[in-house]
């Protein structure tokens, strides 16, 4: 379970006006129970999506209030938490650290398969249910962006995290990849947050969160959510100049 309570997120930046930074608000307060297996989070470019993603594994931590998963503090148990919330960035290559696939994950794997021989075959295995077994060997710069993405959520996947939060994770994607990824995550037993664009993949979900000018502005299910963040949208279509 996921709870969020009255949590903010705040950062310093520049005057416009040329006077001494000052401190922005980015997010909330925001209070939520997340239990649900699939859920979605909307919003136009800037809305604080991002933001509200990465205070669930306290890449982000929260300036005021509180975030925990399954009881653990993200301000004051983080390793705990990253251990049970797997993080899975848009653009793969943010994530992608070493030259070859089977390095990539045998990397995440280096914690809970000490031995180096298992831990390989550990990363094989991991690499042939996500369909890159053939790919293992090659250098990372040699696959596809969808490949890469595999790799990407592969590497997270690999210590079998509790939860996935993927923000964007198809957005680089064509309709093919873009497909097979989805497949992929609806298959997962975990809990997903997925941060999407794309309101196809947000009506898969149990509950979906509409994130706007910082604020979850709509949080229900998918019918009414995204119709709500269309009106939304479509108000701030109508407003622009
Ligand atoms: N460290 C920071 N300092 C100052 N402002 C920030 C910082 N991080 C994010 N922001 C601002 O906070 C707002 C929310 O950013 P966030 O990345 O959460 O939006 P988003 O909804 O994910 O956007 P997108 O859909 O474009 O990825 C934006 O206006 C962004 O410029």
């Amino acid at each position: 379970m996921i709870e969020l309570d009255a949590a903010e997120v705040t950062a310093w930046s520049p005057d416009p006006a040329g006077g001494p930074d000052r401190v922005v608000r980015l997010l909330g307060p925001v209070s939520l129970r997340l239990a649900e297996r699939r859920v979605a989070v909307v919003g136009a470019n800037g809305s604080g999506k991002s933001t509200l993603a990465r205070l669930l594994n306290g890449l982000v931590l929260p300036s005021a209030g509180h975030v925990r998963v399954d009881g653990l503090d993200t301000a004051s148990d983080g390793v705990a938490v990253r251990r049970r919330v797997g993080f899975v960035f848009t653009d793969p290559d943010a994530q992608i650290v070493m030259p070859t696939p089977l390095e990539d994950v045998a990397l995440s794997l280096r914690r809970t398969v000490p031995d180096a021989r298992e831990r390989e075959a550990h990363a094989l295995a991991v690499l042939d249910r996500f369909g890159l077994a053939d790919r293992a060997h090659v250098s990372v710069h040699a696959l596809s962006g969808g490949q890469r993405q595999l790799l990407a959520l592969a590497a997270v996947l690999a210590t079998d995290p509790a939860v996935l939060v993927c923000d964007e994770p198809t957005t680089l994607l064509d309709l093919r990849w873009r497909t097979h990824v989805d497949r992929l995550l609806a298959s997962l037993e975990q809990q997903v947050v997925q941060v999407t664009h794309d309101l196809e993949a947000a009506a898969r979900a149990e509950r979906v969160l509409v994130v706007d000018d910082g604020q979850v502005v709509a949080d229900d299910e998918p019918g009414p959510a995204i119709a709500a963040y269309r009106a939304l949208m479509g108000a701030a279509v109508a407003a622009a100049p």
